[in-house]
């Protein structure tokens, strides 16, 4: 782990400089100069060698920073390991949409499978494989902790099963109750309570006027 005198600030930035560099590695850049980093990370490349600086010495003079090692480096020694396996329960609407999406792999991780009871479902999607919920135990990735739900249907039991399978993170998009039991976290997604929200704060905002 790195050392605690790193000011907070530099820490604050490491998970910037992060997402950018493992960007830069999915464009095949394998090399950077302080200088072209800070134009991606919009910081400057004096505060970039100085935060860096607090990782060991990293950077050689005229070639710049390997973009790989500080990966690494970040990926290891700061414990930003966002390399998380995701699986995806439900390929409909909604589970299409964040397959789609799946760009979440320069920051926490990618949804690696998906799984649905639908054999209408199964194949590819958007380069993803998805599964039949027959084949859960069998093809969850190793070390996979996070879940997405976006089903309809049997959802307590499909969770409990989930859990059964060392899933410890739900990130939830049903609009069902959900029970866990300790050590396991669940966090809902629900657009139509947020937009309530929205509606009842600048309803009490504009009645303040
Ligand atoms: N949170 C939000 O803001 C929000 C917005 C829209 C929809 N939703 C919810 O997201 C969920 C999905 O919505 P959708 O529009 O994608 O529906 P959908 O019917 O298009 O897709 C649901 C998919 O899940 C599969 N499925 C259902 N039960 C399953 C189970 N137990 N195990 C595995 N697969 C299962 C179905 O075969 C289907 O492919 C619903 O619960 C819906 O209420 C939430």
């Amino acid at each position: 782990m790195v050392h605690k005198s790193v000011p907070k600030a530099t820490l604050q930035r490491y998970p910037v400089y992060l997402k950018a560099l493992r960007k830069l590695k999915r464009n095949g850049i394998e090399r950077i100069m302080s200088k072209e980093l800070a134009s991606v990370v919009n910081i400057e490349p004096t505060t970039i060698r100085r935060d860096f600086s607090f990782l060991g010495n990293l950077g050689k003079q005229g070639y710049g920073y390997d973009v790989n090692l500080l990966i690494d480096i970040f990926n290891q020694e700061l414990g930003m390991d966002f390399d998380e396996k995701i699986i995806l329960v439900g390929a409909g609407n909604m589970g299409r949409a964040l397959m789609k999406y799946n760009r979440w792999d320069y920051v926490v991780g990618e949804i690696t499978c998906a799984f649905d009871i639908d054999p209408s479902r199964r194949g590819e999607t958007f380069g993803i494989p998805v599964y039949s919920m027959d084949e859960l135990e069998d093809k969850i990735p190793e070390g996979c902790r996070i879940a997405i739900l976006a089903i309809s249907m049997n959802i307590q039991a499909t969770v409990d099963r989930l859990i059964a399978c060392g899933i410890i993170g739900l990130i939830d998009f049903t609009h069902e109750h959900i029970q866990v039991p300790k050590g396991v976290v669940l966090k809902t997604v629900d657009v139509v309570s947020s937009i309530q929200e929205l509606v009842f704060e600048t309803n009490s905002l504009n009645a303040r006027r």
